[in-house]
């Protein structure tokens, strides 16, 4: 099939290479001629595993494209729209801009049995609106939405093999059609036994924000269980093996630590909220902005710890702070724990000086006051207290003995509750996590 994937960000550069894995011919769009430049020259503009291999197997074969016209989308039947949704204000709801605007743009150069494919997470009820927009333009094509639950980090793996896929068609003219699409854009998935949800446009919406409403709320669940934990000497992390093995509860995302971060669980959790204010539904899904406190406060957390453990800002401290990415296997910096708690440390008064395998650029792009290291041993040589805030595996493997001849102080705080604390003490190390005695 002949498809266009318009945005080329995290979602849209990796949907785009992946479609044309999967032998369709893809023609990808960005407003953004760096990018598109970049990506032209098989260049992922970010780090993602996998998506180099991908990007230049499908440059190769011809089959995937990048350009800044939209114009170029002619004889595509079907295109994805993968803008950016992000939030908007202090309200918390997601800015629909970039949505309105690539539909508009899009919409001349539509056939007239063309399917546009929402991707971008969006508040229930957008989908809707655009279709009634397509249809004031005086287009025929169908509008459905297929939202997007790939995580970073393993996106490709995730576009190609995802967990289940949700088309969402509203009932009417084009509705047989849409389907048949959706299937044959993702035959090899479903041949592979993905299950497919089938479902209306609300529906397949809300799908998206519950989901991410979810594992956020599970996330602050167990990181409200690590204050308790930490308060009463017991251990959140066996606390989590343990209610993780009852299989209706599930040990996945019941990591206690600095909390969760990035591009789409924290803005969609306030999206949702302030989408349920305008609906009159507030109260329903109150709990969402106590989701939001925890999380937030679990940065301030690991902030005083790292202070108090160091002795105080005013004595001169000197942080390593291991990890700026949001999460490893990233070098997203939207949103991330991790950079938060370093500016805050500086904000205090400690030095600091921080390392991630990824995501240096991307912090100091953002931040260029921010001091970081050339490797891990630059930053932790001379610290007087380290504290390892995203748990790359090469931070997880660090070897406490070659870690305390580096430091002047034998100092450690784990805001991700990964290293084995009998192992650090037992080389000296003063070891202090959330929740972990
Ligand atoms: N990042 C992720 O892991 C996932 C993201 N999502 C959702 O996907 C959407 C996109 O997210 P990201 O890719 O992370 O954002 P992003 O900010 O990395 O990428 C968005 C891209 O859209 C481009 N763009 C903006 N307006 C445009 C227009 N009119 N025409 C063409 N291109 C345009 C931007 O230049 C940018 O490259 C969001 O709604 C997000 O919530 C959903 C699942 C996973
Ligand atoms: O809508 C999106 O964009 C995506 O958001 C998340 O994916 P992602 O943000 O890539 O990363 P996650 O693996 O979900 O991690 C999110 C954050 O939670 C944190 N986390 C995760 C798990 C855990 O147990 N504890 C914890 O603190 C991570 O460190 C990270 O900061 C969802 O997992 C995806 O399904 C979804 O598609």
């Amino acid at each position: 099939m002949r498809v266009s994937v318009i945005g080329c960000g995290y979602l849209g550069a990796v949907h785009a290479a992946a479609m044309a894995d999967l032998g369709h011919d893809v023609i990808a769009v960005d407003v953004d001629a760096e990018k598109i430049a970049t990506l032209r020259a098989g260049l992922p503009p970010f780090f993602e595993p996998g998506l180099p291999e991908i990007l230049s197997t499908s440059l190769a074969s011809g089959r995937l494209n990048f350009t800044t016209e939209m114009a170029d989308v002619a004889g595509a039947t079907v295109h994805f729209i993968a803008v950016g949704t992000p939030q908007s204000d202090a309200s918390g709801a997601a800015d629909l801009r970039f949505v309105d605007a690539a539909l508009d743009a899009l919409i001349p150069h539509l056939g007239p049995q063309d399917i546009v494919v929402g991707k971008s997470t969006v508040p229930v009820g957008t989908a809707e609106r655009l279709a009634e927009r397509l249809l004031t333009a005086g287009s025929t094509a169908t509008l459905v939405w297929n939202p997007e639950f790939l995580r970073e980090g393993f996106a490709v793996k995730d576009t190609l093999a995802p967990d289940r896929l949700v088309f969402g068609v509203a009932q009417g003219t084009g509705h047989d059609a849409a389907l048949r699409a959706l299937h044959e854009v993702y035959a090899t998935a479903i041949a592979g036994g993905v299950p497919v949800v089938e479902t209306d446009l609300a529906t397949a919406e809300l799908v998206k924000t519950a989901a991410n409403a979810f594992l956020a709320t599970k996330i602050s669940f167990i990181n409200a269980m690590s204050e308790i934990a930490e308060a009463t000497g017991a251990n959140v992390t066996e606390l989590a093996d343990a209610i993780g093995y009852d299989t209706r509860i599930g040990r996945r995302f019941l990591n206690a630590g600095v909390g969760f971060g990035g591009g789409c669980l924290p803005k969609d959790i306030r999206a949702f909220s302030a989408r349920a204010e305008e609906l009159g539904l507030g109260d329903s899904v109150a709990f969402l902005g106590e989701v939001d406190a925890i999380n937030l406060r679990q940065r301030q957390r690991v902030i005083e710890r790292v202070l108090t453990e160091g002795g105080g800002a005013e004595t001169g401290l000197t942080v390593a702070v291991l990890g700026l990415a949001f999460k490893p296997h990233s070098d997203d910096v939207r949103d991330s724990p991790a950079l938060d708690v370093a500016l805050g440390l500086v904000a205090a008064g400690a030095t600091v000086v921080a390392y991630d395998p990824e995501a240096m650029g991307a912090a100091q792009k953002r931040f260029p006051e921010l001091v970081v290291a050339k490797n891990v041993d630059q930053a932790l040589l001379g610290a007087d207290i380290a504290v390892l805030v995203t748990e790359w595996p090469e931070f997880v493997e660090l070897d406490p003995r070659r870690v305390g001849d580096l430091m002047t102080h034998k100092r450690i705080v784990d805001a991700r509750n990964v290293l084995n604390p009998a192992q650090w003490r037992a080389e000296g190390f003063h070891y202090s996590s959330l929740g972990r005695p």
